[in-house]
């Protein structure tokens, strides 16, 4: 028997909430306006990419998000809950943060220790999740023995090990050369697709909004506001990286994003 009354409304309303809601949202630090007021919906499974000019407040929102801010008015939920920082989301900085004097697979393990994961459940796990972002057979490496490309691999991982279902990422591969770049990005939209998460990732990149993104968010010049909201109608698999790079679709949504996002620093 199906439920009636009170408690069926309560699960229709629950089902129905977004997993981000971010509702007349504005944050100050002090006299400084750096975001809002704004107002977004993230359904689950989607991946948003914020794009901006240097300074507009992605970062902030970012962190507004992962609950490391509370909003100065405004409110936002996360999973129909208030959110809290290493609980309702992942999160992968622009510098991988690891512990340099643990190994890689001791810097998973760590995360799935943090995460609640048994310790007899925690080798099989570890390699999976390092097989995910390419760094099989490399758990007993050092940290300062692989590249920064396989640093930020390992902070993947680690984001992935705490099994939320958001995953933020703030500009994570902006510090590494242009071939690791892209490697990276066509990693990540593979493990995105093949999973159910929810992604917000930050950049300044419109090449790398369009390649990530389901879901393309512009923010105007500081205080952020939404200057574009685009949907991305690109296939996210059975496609070839380089021929969705080289495709015409691809050209003309990069083109419009790099233009949105001249045009709201210059507004
Ligand atoms: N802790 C802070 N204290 C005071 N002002 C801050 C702080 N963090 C950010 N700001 C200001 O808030 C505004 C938005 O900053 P934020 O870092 O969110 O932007 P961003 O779009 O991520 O920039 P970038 O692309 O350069 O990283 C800027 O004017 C910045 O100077």
């Amino acid at each position: 028997m199906s439920p009636s009354g009170p408690l069926a409304d309560q699960k229709d309303s629950r089902a129905a909430e977004p997993h981000i809601r971010l509702d007349a949202v504005t944050h100050a630090y002090g006299d400084v306006t750096a975001v809002g007021p704004l107002s977004l919906d993230v359904p689950a499974g989607e991946f948003l990419v914020l794009v901006g000019a240097s300074g507009c407040g992605k970062s902030t929102l970012l962190r507004l998000i992962a609950g490391f801010e509370r909003p100065t008015a405004g409110e936002i939920r996360v999973g129909g809950a208030s959110p809290e920082p290493g609980v309702s989301s992942g999160v992968v900085f622009q510098q991988p943060r690891l512990f340099p004097w643990k190994s890689v697979g001791g810097n998973v393990d760590l995360a799935l220790e943090y995460a609640g994961v048994p310790r007899s459940a925690r080798p099989s796990r570890r390699e999976e999740l390092l097989e995910r972002v390419g760094l099989e057979g490399m758990s007993d490496r050092r940290i300062w023995e692989i590249s920064g490309g396989q640093q930020q691999r390992v902070a993947i991982a680690r984001a992935l090990a705490a099994e939320t279902s958001l995953l933020l990422l703030d500009e994570p591969f902006a510090a590494l050369d242009a071939l690791t770049r892209e490697r990276l990005q066509e990693d990540l939209r593979a493990v995105s697709t093949q999973s159910s998460r929810t992604s917000v990732f930050v950049t300044h990149s419109a090449d790398e909004a369009v390649f990530l993104g389901s879901r393309i968010v512009v923010l105007s010049r500081s205080p952020g506001r939404i200057a574009l909201d685009l949907t991305v109608d690109l296939p996210r698999s059975g496609v070839d990286a380089d021929e969705l790079r080289g495709s015409p679709r691809f050209a003309a949504l990069r083109a419009r994003v790099g233009h949105a996002v001249k045009e709201a620093a210059a507004a």
